[in-house]
């Protein structure tokens, strides 16, 4: 295995047979942004441990040392923020792909007297940013962008804020994210409150760097603070755990084992989601260790109150589904069409080039359970998660070869995902034609 199979444009991947093997995956990707930006917000220095290293979060760590921020490797995988931000960002901040980056440092800019500018890669470019421009600017920014200010770049004019109770028309830990931040140097509490509650590692972590912020029911509301530098330590994503889940179900005698897992609300319940297939898997919470084994699956349905734990999970367990026996049905899912890819698109896009019959419906799709998968070419659209599941169902699930186009994209979020799919299944790994 070479490291060059990070960056290659398209990767080829040889199966199929069960993943078998125990590892850890990179630090939880949603935790790491938010240790950076509060760090960087904060008196006094912050030293971050098992900081994700997919170029999501690097461009988090680019974008606070525009604001004179100091970033340094302190080495053993610690990495050592010092703020606090004082004034705006001496350039452009660019997110690339992230959608958490700079949606959060947008309400971080929000609260900074000055002039900021957020822009990110072509496919950021097209995600919606009114969700957070509305709210920031209903607190006092000024925020614009293309298409009157729905689009990135978007352009930030922040400073002298007041707090507002707000309810998101979405369930998004991005938009109740990026209103907290700003609501840190607001005048009066800002609250937000929750249709269905989403990931709470702002509201837990604002905590732990000294501010005031409490949780009433669905709502959050944070008081106008100061944050004191603390040392944090990033656990691993479960989200990634997922793609080596569904691989150990895929084929007979898969076994894995995945561990120090983040074990908070909100983002390991695709394993209930699994467990409601039939598998074989158990979280144990106290060991922070996740086991699956190999099972037969069963279709399951999934409504708008499972999409908000199981957002970015939807590609791989539709995986699952495709092997399930019967039908499996997705609904209120409709904010998957906004993610790195339309999700719900380039996801019946990839099941149906492994052979799957996938029916698109506006918020959902609905997957016809199949017992094979025929090799496939598969398009991941930019995105990382598109990419990983088709390796996943390439490696473990149909044989022969499938040429996954867009691989690169999977640096963003988990850099080593090829090498560690090769020691876990044995397929062969190598850079497209
Ligand atoms: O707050 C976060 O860290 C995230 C929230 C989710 O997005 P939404 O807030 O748009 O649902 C999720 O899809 C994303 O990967 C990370
Ligand atoms: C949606 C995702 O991330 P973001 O919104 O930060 O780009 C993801 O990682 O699946």
């Amino acid at each position: 295995m070479t490291p060059d199979l990070d960056a290659v444009s398209s990767l080829q991947v040889t199966g199929a047979g069960p993943a078998r093997g125990s590892l850890q995956v990179p630090g939880d990707k949603s935790i790491s942004h938010r240790a950076v930006m509060m760090a960087a917000m904060a008196y006094g220095p912050t030293v971050i441990t098992g900081l994700s290293r997919g170029q999501d979060v690097t461009h988090t760590l680019r974008a606070v040392e525009r604001f004179g921020v100091i970033v340094t490797d302190v080495g053993e995988g610690r990495v050592r923020v010092e703020g606090p931000i004082r004034h705006e960002p001496a350039d452009v901040l660019d997110h690339g792909n992230a959608g958490t980056g700079i949606r959060l440092m947008a309400g971080v800019c929000a609260g900074i007297d000055g002039l900021s500018v957020l822009t990110g890669d072509r496919f950021l470019r097209r995600r919606p940013m009114d969700r957070i421009a509305e709210p920031l600017r209903s607190m006092g920014a000024t925020i614009d962008g293309r298409e009157r200010g729905r689009l990135a770049p978007l352009v930030v004019r922040g400073g002298g804020l007041t707090g507002i109770t707000y309810a998101p028309k979405v369930a998004s830990a991005q938009v109740k994210s990026a209103v907290l931040l700003a609501g840190l140097s607001a005048q009066g509490p800002t609250t937000v409150e929750e249709i269905h509650p989403t990931r709470r590692h702002t509201e837990e972590m604002l905590a732990g760097f000294g501010a005031r912020v409490r949780v009433d029911g669905h709502a959050v509301t944070v008081e106008p603070s100061e944050l004191t530098g603390t040392d944090v330590a990033v656990s691993g994503d479960p989200s990634q755990a997922a793609f080596w889940a569904v691989a150990a179900l895929l084929a007979d005698q898969g076994e894995v084992v995945v561990q120090d897992l983040y074990t908070g609300y909100g983002r390991s319940d695709f394993v209930g989601v699994l467990e409601r297939m039939g598998a074989d898997i158990d979280f144990d919470l106290a060991t922070r260790t996740l086991t699956v084994r190999a099972s037969k699956l069963r279709a399951v349905e999934l409504t708008a109150e499972d999409i908000p734990g199981i957002v970015d999970e939807v590609p791989v367990l539709a995986l699952a589904a495709a092997v399930a026996e019967g039908t499996t049905v997705i609904s209120g899912a409709g904010d998957l069409r906004a993610k790195e890819s339309d999700r719900i698109a380039s996801t019946a896009a990839m099941l149906r080039a492994f052979g799957v019959q996938v029916t698109e419906t506006e918020d959902g799709m609905v997957i016809e359970g199949v017992s094979r998968l025929r090799p496939a070419r598969v398009d991941s659209h930019g995105d990382h998660r598109i990419a990983m599941t088709a390796a996943v169902a390439g490696a473990c699930a149909a044989e022969g070869t499938t040429v996954i186009d867009g691989w690169d994209s999977v640096a963003t979020s988990y850099p080593a995902f090829a090498a560690d799919l090769v020691r876990l299944t044995g397929a062969g790994a190598e850079p497209g034609a």
